[in-house]
């Protein structure tokens, strides 16, 4: 096998964790010798093993003269684990293949000189783009500290969320939906504002035959106005945050405190995105999922704050000037404030299509 095919198989591993490692990269390790795989490991959980403590410790004193492949930078300092750049020179490894630095400014580059100074041989880039796109959540939150922002959207063939009733069960079908709860497992809060809470009743858990981690469930609710009998309030699956204003009716927010919640007052009269992510950055989520409505996507869109958007697309009409459609808000006046994106990947699932989009680099 090529150095490219090792490292997608460390890759793969990496992928088959997303969803559980943060605050921490998902990072898969091959080691391999003689054109044997003697060890495989990925990171598991934050404060466990690094995917290259556990492919050495399966390799054994195999790993004598060995390459291993790595997708992020070998960590070189102490953090809950002994640092990996340090064991894979205590191993006499031969070569160290990793596919993408350390974002960290602070670290990057620090281990792989450790390795380079100890005479390991070490290549870097053996697919790069594709270990940089699965750890973007923990990239992006890296170098700026805020959450990586997901719009998910879901509408009719005319862009409707919803008939002009508010009917909207449902627009896409299974597969649809199932890939929106696989994208719940993968980020580690779900935001909705309060008016698809009073639409939609949602629950917001991760709901797949295997099973999954439930996000934050994060709500926008300037005035908690959020019925303490929703479902989100009442089921105990997942912990729910509101983000209220400082004008918010305290009795209604001790009956929420009292069933669990947890209640946060902004300073401001109106919540601004900015201060949402800036809040829930320092609270270690690193990525968030925003499930709309309407309203909502349209703040984080006239902000630009957003990095992917997921849509999913029913060929289904729904037709009518008074259903609501995907991005609500004011809207642009001109053609030149438009928002225009790379479509990263466009699929058909089941019969529906899904469209992963980020906007276009300025
Ligand atoms: N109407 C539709 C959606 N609707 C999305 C949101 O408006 C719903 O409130 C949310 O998914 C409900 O979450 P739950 O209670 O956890 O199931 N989303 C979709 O992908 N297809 C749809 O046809
Ligand atoms: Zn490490």
């Amino acid at each position: 096998m090529t150095d490219e095919e090792y490292m997608q198989l460390a890759l793969n591993l990496a992928s088959a964790t997303k969803g559980q490692t943060s605050p921490n990269p998902v990072v898969g390790a091959i080691v391999v010798k003689n054109g044997k795989v003697i060890g495989m490991g990925a990171h598991l959980k934050r404060g466990e093993a690094h995917a290259e403590v556990i492919a050495l410790q399966m390799a054994g004193n195999e790993a004598e003269n060995a390459d291993v492949y790595v997708t992020l930078e070998p960590c070189s300092h102490y953090g809950k684990t002994p640092p990996c750049a340090e064991l894979l020179i205590e191993k006499r490894v031969k070569r160290v293949v990793i596919a993408t630095e350390d974002p960290n400014e602070q670290v990057s580059g620090q281990g792989i000189e450790k390795l380079k100074q100890a005479g390991i041989q070490v290549e870097t880039g053996i697919l790069q783009e594709k270990a940089e796109w699965l750890n973007r959540h923990f990239f992006h939150y890296i170098r700026t500290g805020q959450p990586y922002v997901t719009l998910k959207t879901a509408a009719s063939l005319d862009g409707k969320t919803a008939t002009r009733t508010g009917e909207s069960k449902w627009i896409t079908g299974e597969a649809a939906r199932l890939a929106g709860h696989d994208l719940r497992h993968t980020h580690d809060a779900i935001l909705v504002g309060v008016d698809t809470v009073m639409a939609d009743d949602p629950s917001l858990t991760v709901r797949r035959p295997n099973g999954g981690i439930h996000p934050i469930r994060v709500i926008v609710d300037r005035h908690l106005r959020t019925p303490l009998s929703s479902k989100m309030i009442q089921d105990k699956e997942a912990p729910v945050w509101i983000l209220c204003t400082k004008e918010a009716d305290e009795e209604k927010k001790r009956q929420l405190e009292n069933r669990g919640v947890q209640v946060f007052s902004f300073p401001s009269i109106n919540i601004d995105v900015r201060d949402v992510l800036t809040f829930l950055g320092k609270k270690e989520i690193t990525s968030l999922y925003v499930e709309g409505g309407a309203t909502v996507h349209a703040s984080f869109v006239e902000n630009h704050l957003f990095q992917e958007i997921v849509c999913f697309i029913a060929p289904k009409i729904i037709g009518g000037r008074d259903a609501p459609s995907v991005i609500g808000g004011e809207g642009i006046a001109s053609m030149e404030e438009i928002t225009s994106l790379d479509i990263v990947s466009l699929d058909r699932v089941g019969e529906d299509i899904q469209i992963v989009a980020i906007p276009k680099k300025k």
